[in-house]
């Protein structure tokens, strides 16, 4: 079975709140982004990792790869195609590379947690499944509708929602010919991989993830990304 990485780095990161986009943030000692690629370069199940930057990207040629991933950075691939949006820079991504059919995971360079063994055995779960799916966790909180003025204006039911996370795994030329359904104009809709496969009408399979699979999105939850590294890694 061949997989691969694909990987969006390719943005602003502006709830961040840092003149340095999140993916190039220092995280214990290292860029964010290196934590990410060597979870992902640790998964045994994985040929190749993409990694999509902006084409203006500043940061990328001012680290020594090699010496913060070893051998394996042999099997990165930076392409310099990020779009003005994420659903864009997964679609310039799979664009670029050759046609093929084969499961592609792609994963926000921005959850640093994900682990090689979360990464393999998803791939496990979801290699004969006609579709693919996506790591997610139940919703635990209980949730509220806001009106305009930050009040509440119901409850509503949590049972059966869950919180979708990355990685997403789909067939490489379903994926892309999904998002180029999908995009320009449903833009704002195409929050993650899954839902341009839902317009089609395909149902992916949800995989039990982790809270510890964070997204940092705002100043915080680097802190915590850190706090959950070193747990990780006892
Ligand atoms: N035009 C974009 C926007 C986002 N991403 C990537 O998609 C992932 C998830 O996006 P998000 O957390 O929203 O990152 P930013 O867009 O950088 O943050 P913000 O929305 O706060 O600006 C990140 O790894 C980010 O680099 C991307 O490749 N191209
Ligand atoms: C893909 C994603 O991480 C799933 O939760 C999320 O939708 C990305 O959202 P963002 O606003 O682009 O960070």
């Amino acid at each position: 079975m061949s997989a691969l990485a694909l990987v969006p780095a390719a943005g602003s990161g502006s709830r961040m709140a840092s003149a340095t986009p999140k993916q190039y943030l220092d995280l214990l000692g290292q860029p964010l982004i290196a934590h990410t690629l060597r979870a992902l370069l640790g998964a045994a199940r994985l040929a190749q990792v993409v990694v999509v930057i902006s084409p203006e990207d500043e940061w990328w040629e001012s680290y020594d790869w090699s010496d913060l991933l070893g051998d394996s950075f042999a099997r990165l691939l930076v392409l310099r195609v990020g779009g003005d949006s994420r659903a864009q820079s997964v679609l310039n991504g799979l664009a670029a590379l050759p046609q093929s059919d084969a499961w592609v995971l792609v994963h926000d360079a921005a959850r640093p947690c994900i682990t090689s063994l979360q990464v393999d055995a998803m791939i496990i779960q979801l290699e004969y499944d006609p579709v693919g799916g996506i790591l997610a966790v139940p919703v635990a909180d209980t949730l509220k509708v806001a009106t305009n003025e930050q009040s509440i204006a119901r409850t509503t039911p949590r049972a059966g929602l869950w919180q979708a996370q990355t990685p997403q795994m789909f067939r490489q030329q379903e994926l892309l010919s999904a998002l180029q359904a999908a995009l320009p104009e449903h833009v704002a809709d195409i929050t993650d991989e899954a839902s341009a496969l839902e317009r089609l009408g395909k149902s992916p399979k949800l995989i039990m993830g982790s809270p510890w699979n964070l997204k940092v999105t705002y100043p915080q939850d680097l802190i915590l990304a850190g706090l959950l590294l070193k747990a990780e890694s006892l």
